[in-house]
């Protein structure tokens, strides 16, 4: 899909666009928001967002900055909460639980939902305890045995293993940008999430190591429900099955990426596709 060549034609197709059938039972609802709204004090940066975010599928986030990308990341795993002065209205659901009911638990929420952000930012432990961290603190491992697995396999579904297995000791600091990102992955994968966010993870790293973490993003979404925030036109047609276009703290139009790239609905999609707006 080359999403430069510009070729926008528009269809029927309405906001409201619901998956068909077959597309349901393989990948059924795993996310659903409805009406979600934010504000930071009196400001309101979002309004009324509803969207159904599919399992096993990477749903990337785009719009100009500001347009309300990140904020609505964080409202998936409650990150708002730990901003002063941010409120947020609205439903969300986690395979039908309300995430915002009040006796869920946030820290497990968390683990379900990880996070991955922008800047690469492993803790100061080596690169094996960065990973065990997790599982320590939900009691995951029964024995040394069991962590080591966790850890193992972590690293290896992060495709870091074999470039860290002989320095699983030194500091998570030490490694590259991408490999730090990978061990992040990693980390967030360690405590078995369903749903990872990502905030924008390839804006620190050059080409080469952007390249690595879409590939494994690609490999990632068999076994997980992925959302991505990114600026890249380029890498939500390669890495997502799902776009959805914010603007102005508005969702303006989602569906199948390769709709909204090619046959966008909205004239504001197609102005920032065609890159007139952003
Ligand atoms: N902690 C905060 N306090 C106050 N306002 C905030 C805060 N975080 C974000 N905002 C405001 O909310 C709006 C949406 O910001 P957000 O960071 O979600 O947008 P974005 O689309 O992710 O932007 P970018 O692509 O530049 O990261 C902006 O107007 C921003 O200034």
């Amino acid at each position: 899909m080359d999403v430069l060549a510009g070729k926008v034609k528009v269809t029927s197709k309405t906001l409201d666009q619901t998956m068909n059938p077959a597309e349901l039972m393989d990948h059924p609802i795993r996310l659903s928001a409805r009406d979600v709204t934010v504000h930071y004090g009196e400001k309101q940066a979002l309004h009324g967002i509803s969207i159904d975010i599919p399992d096993r599928a990477v749903t990337a986030f785009i719009g100009p900055s500001g347009c309300g990308k990140s904020t609505f990341l964080r409202c998936i795993n409650r990150m708002n909460d730990t901003i002063e002065g941010a409120k947020v209205g609205g439903k969300i659901e986690l395979d039908g639980e309300d995430i915002y009911s009040a006796d869920l638990d946030v820290v497990e929420l968390r683990a379900r939902v990880g996070m991955v952000f922008q800047k690469p930012n492993p803790f100061p432990k080596s690169i094996y305890d960065n990973v065990a961290y997790g599982p320590r603190i939900h009691g995951l491992a029964k024995s040394k045995a069991d962590l080591d697995e966790i850890v193992i396999s972590s690293l290896r579904k992060a495709g870091l293993f074999e470039e860290v297995k002989d320095r699983l000791a030194e500091p998570g600091t030490g490694l590259s940008g991408g490999q730090q990102q990978r061990l992040c992955i990693a980390r967030a994968i360690a405590v078995g999430p369903e749903v990872i966010l990502m905030d924008e993870p390839c804006s620190a790293l050059d080409p080469i190591a952007t390249a690595i973490i879409e590939e494994l993003i690609d490999e990632l979404r068999e076994n997980y429900t992925i959302v991505i925030v990114t600026h890249s036109m380029q890498q939500a047609a390669r890495v997502s099955q799902k776009t959805a276009f914010f603007h102005l703290g508005n969702l303006i139009e989602h569906g199948d990426t390769e709709d909204i790239f090619t046959n966008p609905v909205n004239k504001q999609t197609q102005d920032y596709i065609m890159g007139r707006i952003g």
